[in-house]
């Protein structure tokens, strides 16, 4: 049987041709609209043509139909959360991409990290329930009990993310020498423990170390000679993408703001009717929305994306500049900013 030219079968290819057309750019497609014109299947369509792009099949001898039933057996563990949903990944999994295409990497990670980081992206947040670390193990939940309070999501999403590949028709790794399966396995596993928030310090701060330390080829591309610094640059390039929303052209990032303080709202919830301790942005009725968002821009997202910019230097201009533009949309929105008070 034919498989669909972007893995989905879907009502107007043409629509998701044009949409996916920008899908090299920073902040150049829009997961959202690709999430209504694929039948809600946006991380198997993004997912599937950038393996397409990069050759992915060929260079592995991966089984096209397989790597499908894998990428939608993945996207069906995703819940119907607001925030934690298939279109963050699929929205990773994009930005990943990118900062993998920056001139500074040019050839610099083998086609099995570039693999591994996509499937990384694709699985970073699998079967996300919408309630925090903090509240998992503040409760001792099944899943805190299950992990002893260290990155209780992150070793999920990795469990589930792995456990769907061994079923039997997914067997997408067939082709694989047991090194080659060993090496993106334990890539895999270190990228996605590195999106776990308590671990974003450590991580900045090896990501600082290296800049000022880095050696760079005449051509100008990073030269990282060990596994150590190899696995430290695509931890951090994935955590990046993870906190890259604010970064992102303002309707989108407006977008996933709405998204992710639904969710933490409702969490909130939770809490406040359990009768427990509100998580840090989780309660609706004392969020500063505005001002949350310029807090973690200037204590979270920024520090990182500029150390990251440092790194890939000259190359994460735009980043930039869209970051500190939306920055300053959100200032200007707090209450009483001198744009509301001043005459
Ligand atoms: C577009 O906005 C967001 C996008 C993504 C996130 C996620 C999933 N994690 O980000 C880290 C986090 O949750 N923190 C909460 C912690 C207690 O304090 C800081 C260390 C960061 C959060 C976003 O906004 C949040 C943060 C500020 C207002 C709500
Ligand atoms: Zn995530």
């Amino acid at each position: 049987h034919k498989i669909p030219a972007y893995g989905v079968v879907v009502s107007n290819e043409d629509a998701l041709a044009r949409e996916l057309a920008n899908i090299d750019e920073w902040g150049g497609i829009d997961l959202f609209k690709i999430a209504e014109i694929s039948n809600n299947r946006p991380l198997t369509c993004v997912v599937y043509h950038l393996c397409q792009k990069r050759d992915m099949f060929n260079k592995f001898k991966i089984a096209q139909d397989k790597f499908l039933a894998y990428l939608m057996t993945l996207e069906d563990h995703y819940r119907n959360v607001p925030y934690h949903n298939s279109v963050h990944a699929s929205d990773v999994a994009q930005s990943v991409h990118v900062l993998l295409s920056s001139a500074a990497l040019d050839s610099v990670f083998t086609d099995l990290e570039v693999l591994a980081a996509l499937l990384a992206s694709a699985m970073h947040d699998v079967d996300h329930p919408g309630l925090n670390n903090q509240y998992h193990c503040n409760n001792s939940t099944e899943l805190a009990l299950m992990y002893n309070d260290e990155s209780v999501l992150e070793n999920h999403h990795l469990a589930v993310g792995f456990k769907l590949m061994q079923q039997d028709y997914c067997g997408v790794f067939d082709n694989f020498t047991q090194k080659q399966w060993q090496s993106l396995r334990k890539m895999v596993i270190d990228m996605v423990l590195a999106t776990d928030m308590s671990k974003h310090m450590q991580l900045l701060s090896n990501l600082k170390t290296m800049v000022e330390t880095k050696k760079v080829a005449r051509s100008g591309v990073l030269m990282l000679d060990n596994y150590t610094d190899r696995i430290q640059v695509l931890q951090n390039m994935v955590h990046c993408a993870d906190l890259s929303n604010p970064a992102k052209p303002i309707e989108m990032y407006k977008q996933w703001n709405e998204r992710v303080m639904a969710e933490y709202w409702m969490q909130g919830d939770v809490e406040r009717e359990a009768g427990i301790e509100i998580s840090p942005m989780c309660d609706r009725h004392n969020t500063s929305v505005e001002k949350s968002q310029v807090m973690f821009i200037d204590f979270v997202v920024h520090p990182l994306l500029e150390t990251w910019a440092d790194l890939v230097n000259p190359y994460a201009q735009e980043i930039m500049e869209s970051l500190a533009n939306n920055r300053e949309y959100y200032a200007n929105l707090m209450p009483s900013s001198p744009s509301q008070t001043g005459h």
